[in-house]
């Protein structure tokens, strides 16, 4: 991620987000499905009042698919208009996403009909923080678009309606949201995920964290990819740097001399998980009764 979040870029990016909720119908929310209250921004559900939120968590073939089924009762238990896990790159789940933004919006066009007023389509944007799938899902959905309709412009002129097949419009630009660097715990997560870089750990000690999470939660990862027998007890940090020379030497991640080269073995232990080779972990649990947040 390139992008600098300061106090400007924030107010930047509320101001436009606003100016496009006023355009639209439904908002479709992306969350990471490894992820989904880390990738989250508070401030949306403050400025979405009573627009229409449907949630797609995506990257869902990299996540747990237990942990993601919870995530989905969760959300829908608190009021979400929708949660659909997606695969993007894979097409999958983009038609129920788009059924539900049809559905969630029937109820709203069948009482405005009564009032003689005549059904248009659906209008939508996506929302969600950097590298979370934006581009990719409007992309997808666009690529079976009927037409684009260039007859009516978005808040800026840039900005055009994808009119996809039924009765959807969907805003050719994202809003982007700020990651939640300010909870560190989050930041952590959004960083093993390949989110954001951490300004607060050098890799190594990101890898280190990350392993002691794995150990902890998906052993039998470490064992199936690198050999790592599972690790307990006091000085985990200590057995945890064990685990990461042993990762370097099995991934060749060597330095001239025969050495394990830290930080290389790190990178790559991250990149395995980001790209799935290190099986389907979500990192973080349902919140639980008492840390239950609001949407
Ligand atoms: N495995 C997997 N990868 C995905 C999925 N969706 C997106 N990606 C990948 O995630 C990366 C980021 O996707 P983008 O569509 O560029 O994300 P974005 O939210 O537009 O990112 P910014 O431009 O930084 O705001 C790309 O490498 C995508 O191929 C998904 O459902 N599964």
């Amino acid at each position: 991620m390139s992008i600098q979040w300061f106090p400007g870029h924030m107010a930047k990016a509320k101001r436009e987000i606003q100016a496009n909720l006023s355009l639209v119908d439904v908002v479709i929310e992306l969350r990471d499905a490894r992820l989904p209250e880390s990738s989250s921004n508070p401030l949306l559900s403050e400025l979405l009042q009573q627009k229409t939120r449907v949630l797609a968590l995506t990257k869902a073939d990299l996540a747990d698919p237990v942990e993601t089924r919870r995530f989905c009762t969760y959300y829908q238990s608190i009021g979400m208009d929708a949660v659909i896990p997606v695969n993007i790159r894979k097409n999958v789940g983009l038609k129920s996403l788009k059924l539900a933004c049809e559905q969630a919006m029937a109820d709203k066009f069948e009482r405005l009909a009564k009032r003689g007023i005549r059904k248009r389509a659906v209008r939508a944007m996506v929302v969600g923080i950097p590298n979370v799938g934006k581009s990719s899902l409007i992309n997808a959905m666009a690529a079976r678009s009927v037409a684009k309709t260039g007859d009516r412009p978005g808040v800026t002129q840039s900005q055009q309606w994808i009119k996809l097949a039924g009765s959807i419009e969907l805003l050719d630009t994202p809003g982007l949201l700020w990651p939640k660097f300010e909870d560190q715990a989050a930041a952590l997560r959004l960083a093993w995920s390949g989110a954001i870089k951490s300004d607060l750990l050098q890799p190594v000690d990101l890898a280190l964290a990350f392993l002691i999470f794995v150990n902890a939660h998906y052993p039998e990862a470490l064992r199936l990819r690198y050999g790592v027998e599972p690790f307990s007890g006091a000085s985990e940090e200590q057995q945890a740097l064990a685990a990461l020379e042993q990762i370097g030497m099995r991934r060749g991640a060597m330095r001239r001399g025969g050495q394990v080269d830290a930080e290389l073995a790190a990178q790559m232990l991250l990149r395995d998980y980001q790209t799935g080779l290190l099986g389907l972990m979500t990192l973080e649990k349902v919140p639980d009764v008492e840390g239950q947040r609001q949407l």
